[in-house]
């Protein structure tokens, strides 16, 4: 019956084929992405179906949309006809009420929780602490080697800034255990939700079993310091998050909800700021025209600093070029593929019928490496972003850090903490890449061969 059901033609619905029920394409794009080859495949269905084409992914018949037409209908159609909806194996390894789960004022609420700690005018305070923790990391990772691997040197040092400056967690066992079952609830996020004992989903929900008991620990700890006035909302998001459950009303958020978050976080932060990191150091050894760009720029800033000075905000500011780099290196590879929504009504999009309960699928590639918005689109060219650039971006089409209500509130968090640590690393260190191969995959984010490893001599 099931097949049957699966195989009634469509109405009207859009072009191309759901597939085997439950598993579809799933397992084609996870192969595609997983032999870097996520962008072609994409590309092959937009030439055969168009830029509105159906399939089935993660176990839910899906609307991939292309263009930045198509990316302007997800951003702007929040909470009226699209909801967020991420793979079923998301929400069960990170919980229900994360907040790309949420819609209307629940989601307007928590990302005020969330994102207040993100405001530039916040940030401009973390600066310095920002600063500390890259010197710490380069003096006990960096220092006194011949050589490191630049991937998962990098995830630690995200996962730090965010226990240190978000949660108010500092260093010891219990930040060391979370890191450790990191990677494996990571992998799973994105696989299909089948728990058994050797699937990837299996083993990524016993290790989010194993994060969430320690983040409840450490919530109920920031729980009983709140309710004696030992902490205050501004001191930490775990904390502002609780603050929400004490007040009354609608939107007041459980100790679940709290620990939901707290682990999404986690994972929003770790895993795309520490990738933008690391392929812009191996963007640095493989273009030196834009090596020594962004050396000059570090130096002149290191050139007016006492020695042990602390980086401040308006440092940052003048890292112009470096941030273009940045930019660059994001349309190329962006740290996060894309991302689903979930239909809340029936519609019609360019003629096509969605029904509820569908998802829309859309992927930053797709517009970032069009050669009709971006010429040459695989050339590193960072006067692309120049403000005087003579053919800037159009609007929906460079999209990195998402768009509309749901754009990435960690946009000014992850760009201090690129800055800081490029200015560190170039102005401390020199380095070539010494893996075997120069390539890369992704499982779901980029990962570089071998973790990236490079061999380095201090500058002096
Ligand atoms: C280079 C670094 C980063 C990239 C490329 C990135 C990318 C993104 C993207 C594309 C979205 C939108 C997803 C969607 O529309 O479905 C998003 C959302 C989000 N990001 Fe980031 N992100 C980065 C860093 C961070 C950091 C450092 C944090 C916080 C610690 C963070 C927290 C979030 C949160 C909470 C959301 C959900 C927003 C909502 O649903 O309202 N991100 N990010």
């Amino acid at each position: 019956l099931i097949l049957i059901k699966h195989k009634q033609p469509s109405k009207n619905h859009p072009p191309g084929s759901l597939g085997i029920p439950y598993i579809g394409q799933s397992l084609a794009l996870l192969r595609a992405m997983r032999t870097n080859r996520d962008r072609e495949w994409l590309q092959q269905r937009i030439e055969k179906y168009g830029p509105v084409s159906k399939l089935n992914l993660f176990g839910c018949p899906t609307v991939l949309l292309a263009g930045p037409v198509g990316n302007k209908f997800v951003f702007m159609n929040e909470g009226n006809v699209l909801g967020n909806h991420q793979p079923r194996s998301f929400t069960r390894i990170l919980g229900d009420r994360i907040i790309i789960e949420l819609v209307g004022e629940e989601h307007r609420r928590l990302r005020g929780a969330i994102g207040g700690f993100m405001r530039p005018e916040v940030l401009k305070r973390s600066v310095g602490r920002m600063d500390e923790e890259v010197r710490l990391h380069l003096d006990m990772f960096w220092r006194g080697k011949s050589q490191v691997k630049v991937s998962p040197l990098m995830k630690t040092l995200t996962f730090d800034m965010i226990c240190s400056l978000l949660f108010g967690l500092e260093r010891g066992h219990r930040r060391s255990e979370l890191v450790n079952g990191f990677e494996q609830l990571i992998a799973g996020l994105w696989s299909i939700p089948v728990n058994l004992p050797f699937t990837q989903f299996g083993k990524s929900l016993r290790a989010s079993r194993r994060i969430r008991s320690i983040v409840t620990s450490i919530v109920h700890e920031k729980r009983t310091a709140l309710a004696g006035g030992g902490r205050e909302p501004s001191n930490d998001v775990i904390t502002s998050l609780l603050s929400f459950g004490l007040e009354e009303g609608p939107g007041t958020l459980t100790e679940e909800e709290v620990v939901d978050n707290v682990m999404f976080l986690m994972v929003a932060g770790y895993d795309t700021t520490s990738i933008l990191i690391t392929f812009l150091i191996r963007q640095l050894s493989r273009d030196l025209d834009v090596y020594d760009k962004v050396l000059r720029e570090q130096e002149g800033i290191a050139k007016n600093k006492a020695p042990g000075e602390r980086l401040t905000w308006e440092d940052l500011s003048k890292m112009k070029y470096t941030w273009r780099v940045a930019m660059e290196v994001s349309r190329i590879v962006p740290p996060a593929f894309g991302s689903m929504r979930r239909v809340l009504k029936d519609i019609e999009y360019k003629g096509y019928q969605i029904p509820k309960g569908w998802q829309i699928f859309w992927a930053a590639t797709v517009t970032q490496m069009d050669e009709h918005i971006f010429p040459e689109p695989t050339k590193f060219d960072p006067s692309r972003f120049e403000s005087q650039s003579p053919c800037p971006p159009p609007p929906f089409s460079y999209i990195p850090f998402g768009g509309g209500p749901r754009i990435c509130p960690g946009y000014e968090f992850a760009k201090c903490e690129t800055l800081v640590v490029i200015h560190h690393v170039v102005t401390g260190f020199k380095w070539n890449l010494c893996a075997k191969e120069d390539s890369f995959i992704r499982n779901p984010v980029p990962e570089p061969y071998e973790g990236l490893p490079i061999q380095i001599d201090a500058r002096h």
